[in-house]
């Protein structure tokens, strides 16, 4: 079952479309990834999901239904977060609390779970201007969960993080998907790696690779050929390109690497061709591209 899903989801600004036909499900009880270099689309994405900005076309869907005002489902970590710093840990998530319409005992008593389950326990009643940046998002966090969101969705939890602020809001999520749906943005693949179910990779308003991290995994890691010669190889691999073997071919005018879907049958031919000796090679070896190499790829450009 999908928590929420979208339909030709899109987004102009001013006539620019910023977001193109979004499709995406998020799975009740898995954690996702919006993965995407910057400028790609996610924070505009996670508005338009969280209610926060209206599609200029396409649907958002909330528990598989259309229309209604979801948002107060939703437990939301904006990129940039402000506190008051002048108010306390605990002074913020019970205001917050109060805001979402709890009495001022419940939000207190629940602002105080939640402090201790973002490990802000001992911190809770200092003022949050003297957090460091991980207390900070992990105080973000608290207060995203403060009304019992059937969805949290967090925009680059991680990014502003030294190692140390990264590592604690990593495990945070880490033991937070075990009880909740999550959504997070990141531009950091290993991010995404370490703690997500599903993967949207997202370049320029559009998803471009999705699945589970091992579905992603096992299609990116595909057997390549990796060949270097003394000689200008383009017309050589030009002729090659026709094989049906190749995927894909990333050529420089002594190298290529030649992504193949039968290394074997690759192999024979490559080593069998009079034309491939006669460049006279210095290198062929078998190599592997991986989810890593796509990402590079989409945020080279
Ligand atoms: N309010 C706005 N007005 C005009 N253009 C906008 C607005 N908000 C976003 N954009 C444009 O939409 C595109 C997507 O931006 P968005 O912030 O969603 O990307 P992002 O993937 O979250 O990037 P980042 O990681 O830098 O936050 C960008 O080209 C951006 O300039």
């Amino acid at each position: 079952m999908s928590v929420i899903s979208t339909e030709q989801l899109t987004k102009s600004f001013g006539g620019v479309k910023a977001i193109k036909e979004l499709d995406i499900i998020i799975r009740e009880g898995a954690c996702t990834a919006l993965l995407g270099p910057n400028g790609a689309g996610k924070t505009t994405t996670l508005n338009m999901l969280a209610g926060l900005s209206k599609p200029t076309s396409g649907k958002v869907r909330f528990l598989e239904k259309d229309g209604g005002d979801h948002r107060g489902h939703i437990g939301y970590l904006p990129q940039y977060p402000t506190f008051y710093g002048w108010m306390s840990g605990i002074e913020y998530v019970s205001y917050l609390g109060e805001l979402s319409g709890l009495p001022k005992k419940d939000a207190v008593r629940k602002g105080k779970e939640l402090l201790s389950l973002v490990g802000l326990e001992k911190d809770m009643k200092k003022k949050t201007a003297g957090y460091s940046g991980g207390m900070k998002q992990r105080l973000g966090i608290a207060q995203a969960l403060i009304h019992d969101p059937k969805l949290v969705i967090l925009d680059e939890p991680v990014s502003a993080l030294d190692p140390h602020g990264r590592r604690e809001v990593l495990e945070l999520m880490r033991e937070m998907k075990k009880k909740t749906t999550i959504l997070f943005s990141t531009h950091v693949l290993h991010d995404a790696e370490e703690i997500s179910d599903d993967i949207y990779i997202m370049k320029e308003g559009k998803v471009i690779a999705e699945g589970s991290l091992v579905e992603l995994q096992k299609k990116y890691q595909q057997p390549a050929v990796h060949i270097e010669t003394e000689k200008n190889l383009n017309e050589w691999s030009e002729n090659l390109l026709t094989a049906e073997w190749i995927r894909n071919a990333e050529i420089k005018e002594k190298a290529v690497t030649l992504t193949v879907s039968d290394l074997h049958q690759a192999r024979v031919a490559i080593l069998n061709d009079p034309a491939f000796h006669l460049l006279q090679p210095v290198r062929f070896e078998i190599v592997k591209t991986s989810l890593e190499d796509l990402f590079m790829q989409v945020t080279k450009s």
